[in-house]
């Protein structure tokens, strides 16, 4: 039986990151994957999102310059742009594995099993123990439980279809949902979107949620909201029809994006005594589990933070820092900033209510106003020294800017300090200081 300081199981940013760490502070560490080395962010999820999405961004953009510049509005070639993304996914998983082995890291294939709190089995016939865990094992698909749900595409074979559909409908209006949607839409397709309530993108400004469906809506998709789906049906001609209480619709494919699941089952965690929920694991503010020795990371982790990339990997620095002996300190998150990639894009970050709110329609603004922007709308939130401590942005390239305005809220600062600064100009960021 091989013996490791640490085990990590799942191989996503989260995993990776803490098995690179370990390592290199001189751990004897292995990783078990039971599926694709690199996890969702790179093989379905962040990254070949991205990939499509700039197809959908380049069009967009010629779209608002029509008949100021350009006359015809190119289409999306679907097959073309696949191609272009799978150049991104396909050599993840050898590339994130063969990466491990040349750091001198014990990579393991299979299916982990937990025999005991310090020892699990690979494959049902390969034993490992380790004095410490670290649990990464993420998210996956959580599908209604309606009848037909076996009809039910998820983001992972929406990003690989083949060919796209003439009509396509999305269940959920969620961060999956509209991303979907955004380059479902801009390939040509007819895009519906079916919600249970009337709150898209819950967390989010409810304003902007619904100016960002307005802005989808003018491009042609179609938004059913307050209905609550009841079944799916194939019919004869291949086709589904979606039916819910007073409401019925036939379409081409059905995407659910309907929230996530942990990945908490197929471990045997009660032979660990790892407490878990349909959350994640439970964890304490040192991201320990119920068992000591084991730690969870990232998306898996039953707590209320955004389950985002950059989070995973704040995790596993923290934790590797804990295991390492460099600190012993709880986890305090830094701000996190969180963006909609949908067109144009929604983002937000910090506390949304202070003492001050400026809330700015800035769709005449330059900025916005030379590349013919539909819509651009930014929100401060000041608290009572005047310093920035919140902001939700609705344009084209609120991606970026809420980065720079994370910085801002971090560094306290107030309109005062903002223009000491000397911004690029013209930039969105070189009009921050006329923002609030
Ligand atoms: C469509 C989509 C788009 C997204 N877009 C963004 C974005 O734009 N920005 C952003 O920050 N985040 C985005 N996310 C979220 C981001 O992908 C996750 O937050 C991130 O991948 C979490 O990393 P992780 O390592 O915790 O988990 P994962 O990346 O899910 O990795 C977990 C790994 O564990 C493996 N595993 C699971 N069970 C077991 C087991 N029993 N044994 C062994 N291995 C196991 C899995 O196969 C996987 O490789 C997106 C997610 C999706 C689905
Ligand atoms: N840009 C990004 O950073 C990004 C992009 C995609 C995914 N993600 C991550 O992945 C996670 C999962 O994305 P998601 O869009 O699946 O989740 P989500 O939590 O954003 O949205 C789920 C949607 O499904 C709806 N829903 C839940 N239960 C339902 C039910 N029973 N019937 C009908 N609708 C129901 C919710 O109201 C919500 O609108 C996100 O929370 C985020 O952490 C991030």
């Amino acid at each position: 039986m091989e013996k490791f300081d640490t085990i990590v199981i799942g191989a996503g940013p989260a995993g990776l990151a803490a098995a690179h760490n370990l390592k290199s502070n001189g751990q004897n560490v292995a990783i078990v994957e039971n599926n694709l080395w690199g996890g969702t962010c790179p093989n379905r999820g962040c990254d070949p999102k991205k990939v499509l999405l700039s197809g959908v961004e380049a069009r967009d953009r010629i779209a608002q310059l029509q008949g100021k510049g350009f006359d015809e509005l190119p289409n999306v070639n679907w097959k073309e742009l696949e191609a272009f993304k799978e150049t991104f996914t396909d050599p993840v998983s050898k590339g994130s594995r063969d990466g491990i082995v040349n750091a001198g890291i014990t990579a393991i294939d299979g299916q982990p099993k937990f025999i005991s709190e310090n020892e699990i089995v690979v494959n049902g016939q390969d034993h490992y123990q380790a004095g410490k865990f670290i649990i990464a094992t993420g998210q996956r698909p959580s599908y209604l439980n309606i009848k037909g749900k076996e009809h039910l595409l998820s983001s992972t074979d929406f990003l690989s279809l083949k060919k796209m559909p003439e009509d396509i409908t999305i269940i959920g209006a969620g961060y999956i949902a509209f991303e979907m949607a955004t380059i479902a839409n801009a390939t040509g397709a007819k895009v519906h979107v079916i919600h249970h309530n009337d709150h898209p993108l819950k967390g989010f400004n409810e304003g902007y949620a619904l100016e960002l469906v307005k802005q989808l809506e003018a491009k042609g998709v179609d938004f059913n909201f307050n209905v609550d789906t009841q079944a799916i049906e194939q019919q004869a001609d291949g086709r589904y029809s979606i039916t819910a209480d007073g409401f019925e619709l036939t379409t081409d494919l059905v995407i659910g994006a309907t929230g996530r699941i942990a990945n908490t089952d197929f471990l045997d965690f009660e032979k660990a005594g790892v407490e878990y929920t349909r959350h994640g694991v439970v964890v304490n503010a040192k991201l320990q589990s119920t068992n000591k020795n084991i730690y969870a990371i990232g998306d898996v982790v039953d707590t209320k933070q955004p389950k985002l990339t950059p989070v995973g990997g704040f995790e596993a620095n923290y934790v590797s820092d804990i295991l390492t002996g460099k600190t012993d300190k709880d986890l305090e998150l830094p701000l996190i900033p969180t963006v909609v990639y949908g067109s144009p894009k929604l983002a937000k970050v910090g506390v949304q209510e202070g003492a001050e709110v400026v809330d700015q329609d800035v769709t005449g603004w330059f900025t916005y106003s030379h590349t013919n922007d539909p819509k651009a709308k930014i929100r401060i939130v000041l608290n009572d020294k005047s310093e920035i401590i919140g902001a939700t942005l609705l344009s084209n390239n609120a991606d970026s800017l809420i980065n720079l305005l994370t910085m801002a809220i971090k560094d306290h600062m107030t309109h005062e300090d903002v223009i000491k600064q000397i911004m690029a100009y013209p930039t969105a960021a070189s009009d921050l200081e006329y923002l609030f």
